[in-house]
């Protein structure tokens, strides 16, 4: 919350406990106490509601949003990202430095990835490393049907920046740009000028034209669909820095769960390496989530401690998100639809002609399938091949994360696969340990080794399916209409795309 709206608070607080010590002290009876309850009520409503009046507009949303005191040691796992943005940070702290060499300042760091992984945290983080001033918005908040409303709110957006660097003491601040993509997405040819107007003030912003050079503002944008940028965001001098923020590994995952149960009491039984190694997939806040449930759980039960079982049933609640015996609806079909298509267009990547059928029929426990052609048994498999078909069953959890950033339930079944593949990829000795005994394989070694083939074959099939976004929007359509999509089918559509 900002200077303004504390302020308010506070008098609001103040005065209501100058209420409550009056009536005390002259001894009211019980119904003046109630009455002073009230106003209390109302003073402190009245101070909300001004300081939040008293907000531009395109800060309104970012000012919601907590403060920006959060340190790196906050964040979990990402070691990666964390150092690469600590470096890029050192352009801005020694300035002086990076002017007499004269290096061109930095303006603009971008962190890709899937949503849930910490981008915000790290710019949070970024701007206390930095004692910068911080600001956040969203992307979305930019887009709006007039003209050149969108380009002033960006004009306000960092002019809010600068002043609020300048009343704090700093001499930088750091603006924090959500979904990007909302804003600084491909203009196609037929896109309207509005959008236009947006992103060129956006640019002109990060030229820092405006020349008011005592406040530095550097820009950090985060999108999990770079692919869609507009090229004009990604030339040097705009985003010189991207950095890559991924799903958590194994040890991050843990390292996260470390961070998020900090607060709660955990029984001495409970493993957190052994939920982050059942957690494969999640992200930092789906894990977060996983311990919020867990002591809701031990709550429920009445259980002063966190146990292994509530932490079970989280993962249960967070895997399958809100889905719960009821129809599905359409939107559930088309996260279905996403899934298995990400199952088929890998297979017929792969394996060109061997999809007989993808259908949204619900099947046993699925709520969609991909039928295969009948393949001729196999008694030899090579590694090739068990990698393919790792990859088309880590197809659909891939296809769903690009598409909405999560995953869901219906992977579960996708993973014990891909686990039970990697299995006998390690056995046959055809794994990074080479030949080995499996009994002589520690739990350790071997839960490390599948991990690692795991996140080798996720950022492949990600790398293959990522630039199928737009195959994905016409098969949808089809697919979510007609409930099911022939082998055939999808082979045209996947050629007349790739024309
Ligand atoms: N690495 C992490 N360490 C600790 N907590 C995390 C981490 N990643 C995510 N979280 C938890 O998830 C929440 C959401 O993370 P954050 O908003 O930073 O994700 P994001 O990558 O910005 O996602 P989005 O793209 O959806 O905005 C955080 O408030 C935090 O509770
Ligand atoms: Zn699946």
């Amino acid at each position: 919350m900002r200077k303004i709206s504390s302020f308010g608070k506070e008098i609001a607080i103040g005065a209501a406990i100058v209420l409550f010590i009056f009536l005390l002290y002259v001894g009211f009876p019980p119904a003046f106490m109630v009455m002073g309850l009230l106003m209390f009520g109302a003073l402190f409503l009245f101070a909300r509601q001004r300081g939040g009046l008293a907000m531009g507009t395109a800060g309104k949303k970012a000012a919601a949003r907590k403060p920006a005191y959060l340190t790196f040691e906050d964040i979990g796992g990402q070691d990666q990202p964390k150092r690469e943005l600590t470096e890029a940070l050192d352009f801005l702290v020694h300035r002086d430095k990076i002017l007499k060499l004269g290096i061109r300042p930095l303006k603009g760091i971008l962190l890709t990835g899937p949503p849930g992984t910490g981008k915000t945290l790290l710019a949070k983080a970024a701007a206390h490393h930095t004692h910068s001033a911080f600001i956040a918005a969203s992307g979305s908040e930019f887009v709006e049907m007039y003209v050149g409303v969108g380009a002033g709110r960006i004009r306000d957006l960092f002019k809010e920046a600068r002043q609020q660097a300048v009343k704090l003491k700093r001499d930088s601040a750091i603006v924090f740009i959500d979904e990007i993509d909302g804003i600084g997405g491909k203009r196609d040819g037929g896109q309207h000028r509005e959008y236009d107007q947006t992103l060129n003030q956006l640019l002109t912003e990060m030229d820092g034209v405006q020349g008011d050079e005592s406040v530095r503002v550097l820009l950090i944008a985060a999108t999990n669909r770079k692919e869609l940028l507009d090229p004009a965001l990604l030339r040097p001098g705009r985003f010189d820095r991207q950095i890559q923020v991924d799903l958590p590994d194994k040890s991050g995952r843990e390292h996260i769960l470390r961070l998020h149960a900090r607060n709660k009491p955990i029984d001495e039984g409970v493993s957190l390496g052994k939920v982050a190694e059942e957690t494969f997939g999640f992200s930092g806040a789906q894990l977060e989530s996983v311990m919020n449930e867990a002591a809701i759980y031990a709550m429920r039960e009445q259980s002063e401690k966190v146990q292994t079982a509530h932490l079970t049933q989280a993962i249960d609640k967070v895997m399958m998100g809100e889905r719960m015996d009821r129809e599905t609806t359409r939107e559930e079909r088309e996260r279905v639809a996403i899934h298995e298509l990400g199952h088929a267009i890998v297979a017929e990547h792969v394996r060109p002609g061997s999809v007989a059928q993808v259908s949204l029929t619900p099947r046993g426990q699925a709520l969609g399938y991909v039928r295969h052609h009948p393949q001729q048994d196999r008694y030899l498999y090579t590694q090739t091949v068990l990698e393919e078909q790792i990859m088309i069953a880590l197809g659909g959890a891939v296809a769903e994360e690009l598409n909405y950033g999560g995953r869901s339930t219906g992977s579960r079944g996708d993973f014990e696969q891909a686990t039970s593949i990697v299995r006998t990829l390690i056995e046959s000795g055809m794994s990074d340990l080479g030949i080995i005994h499996p009994q002589a394989l520690t739990q350790e070694q071997w839960s490390r080794e599948n991990e690692k083939i795991l996140n080798e074959l996720t950022g492949k099939t990600r790398e293959l399916l990522g630039s199928k976004l737009e195959t994905f929007r016409g098969l949808l359509d089809i697919l979510v209409s007609e409930e099911t999509l022939s082998g055939k089918q999808l082979r045209e559509i996947l050629l007349k795309q790739a024309a």
